[in-house]
């Protein structure tokens, strides 16, 4: 190895270099930390139970998804998904068996959307999908078919199928929008809710604020927020 290329600077070649042991060591060393950090990482960003996001990382990456939009104009949405009637699956078949239904419902969802799309265990039952840049009709595509699939494939335990079913609510979020980040949870859940209420297995989303509102710049629309607060 030449001198310009050689790990340590001492005039040994690097066969008789009395440190190379050590870089070698140290060189291993730090391999395992960097393999340490990221196993801790995916698990500080992992729901235990199912492998999905969990609600801290969720968080953070709706954070991302809402910046994203605002540089780059292409909106992104947010699918929030209830199990249906999920105490009657606990209570029917007990804790463990409800265990395994997050499960199989995790993995259904995680194998329907696209790579790109962030899976995440909003808490209990409940999940959250965030779609980076794309438009609601898409959004409403992709949860249907989650819907249907969810539907036409029971868990199968115990020589029992159990069937499940998912209510989804679905809010978009565009660049001239004026919702907070917790203002766009909230009409995603009012939407969930309506789906609820409107008989549970079903899709419902929200209408594009898109060509509600101009354009209008973040402090204006910090602005507005301020006024919106100071009024209620
Ligand atoms: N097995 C299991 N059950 C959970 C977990 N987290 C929440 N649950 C259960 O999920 C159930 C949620 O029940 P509810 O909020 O009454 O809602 P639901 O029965 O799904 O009814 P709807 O949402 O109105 O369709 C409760 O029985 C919780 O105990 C979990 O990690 N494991």
């Amino acid at each position: 190895m030449s001198k310009k290329t050689r790990k340590c600077n001492c005039d040994f070649a690097e066969d008789t270099c009395k440190k190379e042991p050590e870089f070698e060591q140290l060189r291993t060393q730090i391999h395992d930390l960097q393999e340490q950090i990221q196993q801790l990482t995916e698990l500080v960003r992992t729901d235990a139970l199912t492998g999905l996001y969990n609600h801290r990382y969720f968080r953070e990456a709706l954070h991302r998804e809402v910046e994203r939009t605002q540089r780059t104009g292409a909106d992104c949405c947010l699918v929030l998904i209830d199990l249906d009637h999920f105490k009657l699956v606990n209570d029917t078949w007990g804790h463990e068996v409800g265990n395994l239904a997050l499960k199989h419902a995790a993995n259904l969802i995680r194998f329907t959307i696209r790579p790109m799309d962030l899976p995440c265990r909003y808490g209990g039952e409940e999940f959250a999908l965030l779609f980076p840049s794309t438009p609601l009709i898409t959004s409403k595509q992709i949860a249907e078919r989650i819907r249907d699939i969810l539907e036409k494939t029971p868990l199968e335990c115990e020589n029992h199928s159990i069937k499940l079913t998912a209510s989804f609510g679905i809010a978009s979020y565009s660049a001239n929008s004026l919702l907070t980040e917790d203002q766009l949870i909230e009409k995603a859940d009012q939407q969930l809710y309506l789906a609820k209420n409107q008989g549970r297995n079903q899709v419902c989303a929200a209408i594009s604020e898109q060509n509600h509102y101009p354009q209008v710049s973040q402090e204006e629309k910090d602005l507005l927020n301020n006024l919106f607060d100071n009024n209620q």
